[in-house]
């Protein structure tokens, strides 16, 4: 159970398929547990092949219903979904911290950062137009109009719980299409408690359905279907080109936002002391398991050891712990797997003469201390993979050419940031980049007004901004002879 809750109803042990609240067909169910004490939450329906077929097909029956309301109409419905999780700002973030480890303050910042997605759709579904063209006949007339895809699937990543389908559910409904959706198995609660309030905010029965369980099983069912039309997915590069892959046979519309492995570049024209609060928070946000975590730290020769001295010092102030614990910065890494991936990319970076400036260390479970690293070099695991988790790597360099060079030498294109205060390099770096998002002098880039994506093994497709909804949509040509 999850303690303090004022609406305990928004924890919910069963999934919900065409507005009702249900079980696996085997009544099977698989364990949730605290990643901070791997204490036991509750359980969810371990689904399979049937139940998302009964999605689907409650995603289907609702649709013409739900595409043919006035966009205003769905606007209405959304805003107050965005309202209603406001409301239960603090319930929808204990449930996330108790599933997920975050911070209450970050998890309760993260529902703010859901919602503001949910809003910000709610109001482009108003502005989705289309053209009129001047024809080159006398006797027909050119126009297009622009109609919701259809039954939409989306696969969420359990690292931010509720934001993820946020970022998805915003666009979609806005667009008029209905969806079914899974969440990752460590933290189904967050969704199924947004499905609580999206029922309640009127979504009508069957627009938003949410399958637990069999991972493999679900999205194969998805992306085999020819009912399903689009599938959205936020996960690792490996699972997205599986999916790819499988969503072929049926020329599935896909938005994909993959994995990451974020260069932060440190010049020596930079406000140090500006650039050290940036590598705190694109490192260290979610205990560095984002998609667009500084996920290598270059640092130009001249200010090298003044930058590493400057990050010790304001990592050595991150606490550690529970996430429901007064000032814990960082809480616990999502699982074991976890812990034991960032200890081998800290091991191997070692082992090839990296030293240890601070932390690293395990402080039992699935925490660690936060660890900054010197003398890092491009052939470390740590350079080459994404780590997603608390470890920053120092790599110095010495041209902007070579460190453009390193930057780019990867499979991913996600987020990139740097640091420089001189404008003729600003504009040199940030179109050189082979990045979706460049982030100059700061190290918070994410906003449901910006587009949100990579390139590259990044993914396809943006999600948020003017350009998230176009994805849930088609254009329809109409040549009217006269
Ligand atoms: N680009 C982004 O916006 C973004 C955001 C968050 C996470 N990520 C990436 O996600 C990764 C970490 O998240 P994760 O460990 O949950 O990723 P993951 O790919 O293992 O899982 C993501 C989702 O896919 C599901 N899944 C796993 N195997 C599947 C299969 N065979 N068929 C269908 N679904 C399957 C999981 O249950 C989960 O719901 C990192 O690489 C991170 O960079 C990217
Ligand atoms: O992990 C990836 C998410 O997209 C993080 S955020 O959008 O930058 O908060």
């Amino acid at each position: 159970m999850i303690k303090h809750l004022k609406k305990p109803d928004l924890f919910r042990q069963q999934a919900f398929i065409g507005g009702a609240w249900v079980d696996a067909d085997s009544g099977q169910t698989e364990n949730v547990t605290d990643p901070a004490t791997d204490e036991v939450l509750g359980t969810m329906p371990r689904m399979g092949a049937a139940e998302t077929e009964r999605a689907i097909d409650a995603a289907a029956a609702a649709f013409p219903d739900w595409a043919g309301r006035s966009a205003k109409e769905r606007a209405t419905i959304l805003k107050r979904w965005a309202d209603l999780m406001m409301a239960h700002q603090d319930d929808l973030g204990r449930i996330m911290t108790a599933e997920q480890g975050k911070p209450l303050a970050e998890a309760k910042g993260e529902v703010a950062y859901g919602a503001s997605f949910i809003e910000w759709f709610a109001e482009e579904a108003r502005r989705v137009y289309g053209d009129t063209i001047p024809s080159p006949w006398g006797d027909k007339r050119i126009v297009t109009i622009k109609q919701p895809i259809g039954v939409v699937a989306a696969i969420t990543p359990w690292n931010f719980p509720n934001a993820m389908l946020a970022r998805k559910a915003g666009p979609a409904l806005a667009a008029g299409c209905t969806m079914v959706c899974k969440p990752a198995a460590q933290t189904p609660y967050s969704m199924l408690a947004m499905a609580v309030l999206a029922e309640e905010a009127g979504l009508p029965p069957g627009v938003l359905n949410v399958v637990t369980g069999d991972a493999a099983t679900i999205g194969g069912v998805m992306t085999s279907s020819e009912i399903v039309q689009k599938l959205t997915f936020t996960g690792s590069t490996q699972i997205g080109r599986l999916l790819m892959r499988q969503s072929a046979d049926t020329i599935k519309k896909l938005s994909l936002e993959l994995g990451g492995n974020a260069p932060f570049i440190v010049f020596d024209d930079a406000e140090i002391d500006k650039a050290v609060e940036g590598a705190i928070i694109a490192k260290f946000r979610n205990n560095g398991q984002t998609c667009v975590c500084a996920n290598r730290i270059y640092v130009q020769a001249k200010v090298y050891d003044e930058f590493a001295e400057k990050l010790v010092a304001a990592v050595s102030q991150l606490k550690t712990g529970n996430g429901f614990d007064e000032g814990v910065a960082l809480g616990p890494l999502i699982d074991e797997k976890a812990v034991k991936k960032v200890n081998e990319h800290l091991d191997d970076a070692k082992a090839k003469g990296a030293r240890v400036l601070t932390g690293g260390e395990s402080l039992g479970g699935n925490f660690m201390s936060p660890a900054v690293v010197v003398d890092v070099t491009p052939e470390m695991i740590v350079s080459r993979e994404e780590t997603f988790g608390p470890l920053a790597p120092l790599i110095r360099f010495e041209t902007e050419a070579d460190v453009i060079r390193l930057a780019n030498d990867t499979e991913f294109g996600l987020a990139s940031y740097f640091y420089s205060r001189d404008i003729g390099r600003v504009w040199r770096v940030a179109e050189k980049l082979e990045y979706g998002i460049v982030g100059i002098n700061t190290g918070l880039i994410s906003t449901a007004e910006a587009p949100f994506g990579g390139v590259k093994q990044s993914g396809l497709g943006r999600e948020g901004s003017k350009y998230g909804i176009e994805d849930y949509l088609e254009i329809k040509y109409l040549c009217m002879g006269l």
